[in-house]
C-alpha cells in the first residue's frame, strides 16, 4: 500500500491563534500554562487533521513557539553563549527572549530561509561552541501524539543543513570543523525518540538542492552511516531544487528513504527510477496555492507505483508551512469569485488531495472516479478562463518598443538635471516610506472593513495621520519626504488588492517570522491597473509641505515574490506585467509632481534561484520587469529603489543594471561592509546606505551614526551618499521614531557642515 504523509503544518492556527496568544504573553496578558495549552490543541488540530485524511503518520516536532531552527538550536545545546542560558534548561521566557532579544542582548539575527518569505533565526556557531543534546521538544510532541492513538514520524532539519545555515562568530574558523563535534548529539536526539517506538525519523537537507562545497556533499555518507545506526528508519528529505546531481551518492546513501521535490524539479525523477528503498514522491505543491492536477498526477505516480510498489510514499512537496491554513473559511472570495475559488487548495485542500491520490493508486481510480471528474472539470474551466486571459496585456508586452526598460539619457545626465531642480544639501536625508502602523491605525482599517466606520472616516483617519507623518519629518528637517505608508496594511498585499489579475483572501495568512505573518495576494490573471492606485496619497501628502515628497511603489519582483503567482505561464512574464502595469502609476505620479518616486525591491535577492547556474536568466529578466516599471519616465524623475534583507555582493552589477538613480540598502547591522562590494564593482549611482537599524527600539548614539556615516564617506563620494534608516519603520513605535531620526539627522548636519 502505498503510505501517506505531509513533510510539514502550518503552526499558527487556523485564525492565527498563536500569534494572538504569543502577542498577548508578551504582554503579560495571557499565562504560560495557557500557551501550553493552546499550543497543544493547534497541534492536536493538526494531526486529526492529517490522521482523517489517511496519512500513514502525523508529522510531529514541527510545531514551534517562534522558529524550527531555533528549536533546533536548544536542542543541540548551540543557543548563543552571549545570553548566558542553559539549553538543557531553558524556560520558555527565555526560549522568546533568544528570538526578541532583551535588554542586554540584542536577538539572534534573522534570515530567509532558502528562497521562501519565511524567516529562520541563524544560529551563531563560534570556534568554542559546546553541543548538549536536549530532545524534549521532539520527545514530547512525539508522545502528545502517541497518547492520541496516532503514530508520530518526528522531523528535524538534518545536521548537514543546520550547520550551512549558520554564521561563524568571533575567532575565525570553519564551521564545517563542528560536523564532528555535532554528530553525536544528533545520534543522542536520534536515539531519545528511537527509544519512544518511532519507526521513521525525517531528517530534512533542503542544503542539498544548493551548490554545496565538495567537501560538504562528501561529508553526507559518513555523517548517515552514523545516523543510521539508530533504532529507526531515516526518511532523508531534499525539496526547493533538485538533487538530480547528486543522485548516484545519494541512492546509496545508508538511510532507508529518499524524499523528492518532484512538484519544483520533476525531471529529476528519471535520476532516481532504480532507487531501492523507500521514494517519497512530493507531488503535491507546498509553496502554491493551486489545485493539483490529479490525474496527470495518477498518470506519472502509476508507473512509479508499478516499480516501487509498497516502497512508494507520497507527500507535499515541502512543508505546508508557506501555504495559508483553510480555502473553506474563504467564504468572500468564494461567493465573489467562485471560478477561482475552485481552482484553489489550501493546506487542508492539499491533504485532502493527497488522501484521493492515495486512494486511487491503491484501490483504483474508480474508488474516486467523481472527485477526479470534479478536480479535472475545475481545472479544465480554469484553462479556458476568459477572465485569465487579456489579449490586451499580452499585446501590450509583446509590442514594446526594444528600448522600453532604458532611460531617455545616461545617469550623470539625468543626475545633473534632477539636482538642478531639487536643489538638496550634500548628504541629503530620507527614510524608506512607511512610519510606524500604530494600532489605531490598523484598528481605523479594521473597523473601515468591518463597515463600522465608512470610507469618509477612514480616509479622514489615514489623510490625518499623512499630516501627522509630513509635520514630524518638517520638525526633523528631513529632506526628502515621504508620507509614511498608513493606508497600506503590506506593501505587497495592498497593491494585490488595487491591481487587476490579483485576488485576496480574508484568512490566507502565512507565517514570516515569529508571530508576525503576511497574507499574500494571488495572481490568477494578467496584470493591469484600472486605475491609479498611490496618486491621491502622495498629492495630499504633497499639498501639505514645500519640501520634497517621495512616491513610494512596491517593485515587480518584490510584488511577484511575496504573491502566490499563477503556473499557467511563465514567473517572467507576470512579472513583466506587472512592471508595465507600475509604469502606469508611476507616469502618472510623475504627471502629479511626485518627480521623486521609490520602487521597493526588497525580495529581488530573495528570489534569487538556489543554483548559480540559473542565476543569469533570473537576473535578467528581474532586471526588465524593474527597469520596465519606470518606462518613460523623464529624465529630471528621480528613481529611487529600497532593498534590505540582502546579502547582494555577488549581484551587485544587476544590481547596478537596474539603473535606479538613488539605491537604499539595509547596512547598519554589518558595519557597511556591504559597501566594499558597491566599490568593488564601481557602482556608478548615488547610495543611501542605511545608517541606524530599524529592527530595534534601540536609540543609535550620534557616535555610531558617525561612525558608518564616515565609513560611507570613505568610499563613496560625497556627491553620491544619501542617509536613511535601513528600512521602512512601520514596526517602530513613534517616541523611539523620533529619537533616532534626530540622531541621524544631527549627525548628518555635523558632517555636512565639515564637507562644505
Ligand atoms: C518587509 N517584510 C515583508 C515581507 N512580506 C510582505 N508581504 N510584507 C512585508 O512587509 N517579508 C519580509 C518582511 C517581513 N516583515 C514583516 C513585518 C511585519 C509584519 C506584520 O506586522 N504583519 C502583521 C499583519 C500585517 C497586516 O496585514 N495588517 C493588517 C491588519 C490585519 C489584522 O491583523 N487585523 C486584525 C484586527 C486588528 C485590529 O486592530 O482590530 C484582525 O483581522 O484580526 C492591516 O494593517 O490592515 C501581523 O500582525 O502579523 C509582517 C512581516
Ligand atoms: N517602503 C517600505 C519598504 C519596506 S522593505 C517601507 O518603508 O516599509
Ligand atoms: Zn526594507
Amino acid at each position: 500500500m502505498t503510505k501517506l504523509h505531509v513533510l510539514g503544518f502550518p503552526r499558527v492556527g487556523a485564525k492565527r491563534e498563536l500569534k494572538f496568544a504569543q502577542e498577548r504573553y508578551w504582554r503579560n496578558e495571557f499565562s504560560e500554562q495557557d500557551l501550553l495549552k493552546l499550543a497543544k490543541f493547534l497541534r492536536e488540530k493538526n494531526w486529526q487533521h492529517q490522521a482523517e485524511n489517511q496519512a500513514d503518520f502525523v508529522t510531529v516536532g514541527d510545531f514551534t513557539f517562534y522558529d524550527h531552527i531555533l528549536d533546533l538550536q536548544v536542542a543541540t545545546g548551540a543557543i548563543p553563549a552571549r545570553f548566558g542560558f542553559d539549553s538543557q534548561n531553558l524556560t520558555l521566557n527565555q526560549y522568546f527572549q533568544l528570538a526578541r532579544g532583551n535588554q542586554q542582548q540584542f536577538a539572534i539575527e534573522m534570515t530567509k530561509w532558502f528562497d521562501t518569505n519565511y524567516h529562520y533565526l541563524v544560529p551563531e556557531f563560534t570556534q568554542d561552541t559546546k553541543f548538549k543534546a536536549n530532545p524534549s521538544h521532539y520527545v514530547n510532541q512525539v508522545r502528545e501524539a502517541k497518547a492520541l492513538g496516532l503514530t508520530p514520524k518526528p522531523v528535524l532539519v538534518g545536521p548537514l543543513t543546520f550547520l550551512w545555515l549558520g554564521k561563524e562568530k568571533g575567532a575565525a574558523f570553519d564551521r564545517f570543523s563542528l560536523l564532528d563535534r555535532l554528530l553525536p548529539v544528533y545520534q543522542e536526539i536520534l536515539t531519545a525518540l528511537a527509544a519512544e517506538g518511532v519507526e521513521w525519523i525525517q531528517i530534512d537537507e533542503p542544503a542539498l538542492a544548493l551548490d554545496l562545497p565538495q567537501q560538504w556533499l562528501d561529508a553526507f555518507a559518513p555523517v548517515y552511516a552514523q545516523l543510521s545506526q539508530v533504532n529507526s528508519k531515516i526518511l532523508l528529505a531534499t525539496y526547493f531544487g533538485s538533487v538530480a546531481a547528486h543522485a548516484d551518492w545519494l541512492k546509496t546513501l545508508s538511510v532507508d528513504g529518499l524524499h523528492l521535490d518532484l512538484v519544483r524539479a520533476p525531471e529529476q525523477l528519471a535520476a532516481f527510477e532504480d532507487y531501492q528503498k523507500v521514494l517519497s514522491a512530493g507531488v503535491i505543491d507546498g509553496r502554491n496555492i493551486w489545485r493539483a492536477d490529479l490525474n496527470a498526477q495518477l498518470a506519472y505516480l502509476a508507473p512509479l507505483k508499478a516499480k516501487f510498489g509498497e516502497r512508494l510514499w507520497i507527500a507535499s512537496s515541502c512543508s505546508l508551512l508557506h501555504c495559508p491554513f483553510d480555502l473553506a473559511v474563504e467564504t468572500q472570495l468564494k461567493e465573489q469569485n467562485p471560478d477561482l475559488y475552485s481552482w484553489l487548495a489550501f493546506t487542508l485542500q492539499k491533504v485532502e488531495e493527497l488522501a484521493v491520490l492515495k486512494q486511487a493508486l491503491n484501490q483504483g481510480k474508480e474508488a474516486v472516479e467523481n472527485i477526479l471528474a470534479e478536480n479535472q472539470a475545475a481545472l479544465q474551466a480554469r484553462a479556458n478562463s476568459q477572465v485569465i486571459h487579456k489579449a490586451e496585456v499580452a499585446e501590450r508586452l509583446a509590442n514594446l518598443p526594444a528600448d522600453a526598460d532604458k532611460r531617455k539619457s545616461p545617469f550623470n545626465v539625468r543626475i545633473a538635471k534632477q539636482n538642478a531642480w531639487l536643489n538638496l544639501p550634500l548628504l541629503p536625508t530620507t527614510t524608506i516610506g512607511s512610519f510606524p502602523q500604530t494600532l489605531q491605525i490598523r484598528h481605523a482599517r479594521a473597523n473601515f472593513r468591518k463597515g463600522e466606520i465608512s470610507f469618509a472616516d477612514y480616509e479622514n483617519a489615514m489623510k490625518k495621520e499623512i499630516e501627522l507623518v509630513v509635520r514630524k519629518q518638517e520638525e526633523l528637517d528631513l529632506d526628502v519626504l515621504v508620507h509614511g505608508e498608513p493606508e497600506r496594511n503590506d506593501m505587497v498585499e495592498y497593491f494585490g488588492e488595487l491591481l487587476d489579475g490579483f485576488a485576496f483572501t480574508k484568512f490566507g495568512w502565512v507565517q514570516s517570522y515569529g508571530s508576525r505573518c503576511v497574507k499574500p495576494p494571488i495572481i490568477f490573471g494578467d496584470v493591469s491597473r484600472p486605475q491609479p492606485m498611490t496618486v491621491r496619497w502622495s498629492q495630499y501628502a504633497q499639498s501639505l509641505t514645500k519640501r520634497v515628497m517621495k512616491g513610494m511603489l512596491t517593485g515587480p519582483v518584490t510584488i511577484l515574490q511575496w504573491s502566490f503567482v499563477r503556473n499557467d505561464i511563465p514567473r517572467a512574464t507576470v512579472c513583466k506585467q506587472i512592471g508595465v502595469a507600475l509604469s502606469d502609476e508611476v507616469l502618472d505620479l510623475e504627471k502629479a509632481g511626485i518627480k521623486v518616486i521609490q520602487i521597493d525591491e526588497p525580495a529581488i535577492r530573495e528570489g534569487l534561484p538556489l543554483k548559480r547556474a540559473d542565476w543569469d536568466e533570473y537576473l535578467q529578466w528581474t532586471s526588465e520587469a524593474f527597469r520596465l516599471s519606470y518606462m518613460g519616465v523623464a529624465d529630471d524623475t528621480q528613481i529611487h529603489t529600497h532593498m534590505c534583507y540582502s546579502e547582494f555582493n555577488d549581484i551587485l552589477p544587476a544590481i547596478a543594471g537596474l539603473d535606479a538613480d538613488v539605491i537604499t540598502i539595509e547596512t547598519s547591522r554589518s558595519d557597511m561592509d556591504l559597501l566594499d562590494a558597491f566599490v568593488k564593482f564601481n557602482y556608478p549611482n548615488d547610495i543611501g546606505p542605511g545608517v541606524y537599524d530599524i529592527h530595534s527600539p534601540r536609540v543609535p548614539t550620534a557616535a555610531e551614526i558617525e561612525h558608518l556615516l564616515r565609513k560611507a564617506l570613505n568610499v563613496i563620494p560625497k556627491e553620491r551618499l544619501w542617509v536613511n534608516p535601513d528600512c521602512g519603520l512601520k514596526t517602530r513605535g513613534w517616541s523611539e521614531t523620533v529619537e533616532q531620526l534626530k540622531v541621524m539627522v544631527d549627525v548628518t548636519k555635523k558632517l555636512r557642515a565639515e564637507l562644505v
